[in-house]
């Protein structure tokens, strides 16, 4: 579906922005791209959208090499291509309706199979009831499925989704995750989703490249990479979204990946050493846990289990 070839970009002004990146996302997969504010993640999606071009090495979607093509072969290629945003980028004059029929007039599709679309996308996202309804009169959480909708509108092969939950509470977060994973299962496109937040990797992500400084220094299956993660970046961000917990005094927060997930042996021997489990996450075949430690408690001790902190 996308391939970077050792792509460099260098924004005017000499700012280096991506240093030989390649990768490949193959189709059907949800795709993160995590990392932090700057590493060069939005200029990826602007590159796979074709809004900016590499300085050297060659991206392709679809099989096809955006900087090379013009006119209606490049706008045919961009039509495949769905783009959802942080802050939604909805027009405030326009109903839901209408932001969802935007894409469908600026193609031509005329007004009878237009409204039929329409009102399928915003049924796909489950926002039916309120297809008159402005954004102001919407939460943020309907917002972003109009945004998913307009997205959807032209039937794309491919959906980037930009921080799409950034702006959005946890349980309205994950129930646009759910949304766009259950999208992908009934049209069978391809996800991309831009963020800095490890939790959205776990929650929809099939694959992972994790990005610093413009330069991708980890990537893989998403389940391997949050169980084993090999670079300090990637541990950083695991580490960076702490539970929120109060703690006694002399406790310190340190998160483990417990292989074969907190079995019996593994909550006695936490129990007996009077470590308290804050937090588990489930990962395939693992788990990911917060612990408050006791003072001069180490966890890989106490565990006596194949941990990674
Ligand atoms: N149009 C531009 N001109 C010059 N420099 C740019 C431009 N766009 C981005 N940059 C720089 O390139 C680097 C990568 O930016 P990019 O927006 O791709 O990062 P990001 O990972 O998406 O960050 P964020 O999460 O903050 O959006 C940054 O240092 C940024 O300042």
């Amino acid at each position: 579906m996308i391939e970077f070839q050792h792509v460099h970009k260098t924004y005017e002004g000499g700012h280096v922005a991506l240093q030989d990146l390649s990768l490949e996302v193959k189709a059907g997969s949800a795709f993160g791209i995590i990392g932090e504010s700057g590493a060069g993640k939005s200029t990826v999606t602007r590159l796979i959208s074709g809004l900016e071009v590499p300085s050297s090495g060659e991206v392709r979607v679809l099989g096809q090499n955006l900087a090379a093509l013009a006119g209606r072969e490049r706008r045919a290629v961009q039509s495949k291509i769905g783009m959802v945003f942080q802050h939604f980028n909805l027009l405030a004059q326009r109903t839901a309706a209408g932001n969802v029929a935007l894409p469908l007039e600026l193609a031509g599709v005329p007004k009878k199979k237009r409204d039929a679309r329409v009102r399928e996308v915003l049924d796909l996202v489950g926002l039916s009831a309120f297809a008159e309804r402005y954004p102001a009169q919407l939460s943020g959480g309907q917002k972003q499925r109009v945004g998913i909708a307009r997205a959807l509108a032209l039937e794309p092969r491919l959906l980037i989704a930009d921080e799409a939950t950034s702006a959005l509470d946890p349980a309205t977060s994950a129930s646009i995750l759910r949304l766009l994973r259950d999208v992908q299962t009934k049209t069978g496109l391809t996800l991309v989703i831009v963020t800095h937040q490890m939790e959205v990797v776990r929650a929809a992500c099939t694959h992972v490249a994790v990005m610093e400084r413009g330069v991708l220094v980890e990537s893989g299956e998403a389940n391997e990479v949050l169980r084993r993660p090999a670079h300090a970046a990637t541990r950083a961000l695991l580490n960076a979204h702490k539970p929120d917990v109060t703690l006694a005094p002399h406790e310190t927060l340190a998160r483990v990946t417990i292989e074969g997930g907190l079995g019996t042996e593994v909550l006695a021997r936490l129990a007996a050493s009077k470590v308290r489990v804050v937090s588990v996450e489930p990962i395939e075949g693992a788990a990911d846990v917060w612990l408050a430690l006791p003072e001069g408690v180490n966890e890989r001790a106490v565990l006596g289990v194949e941990v990674a902190a």
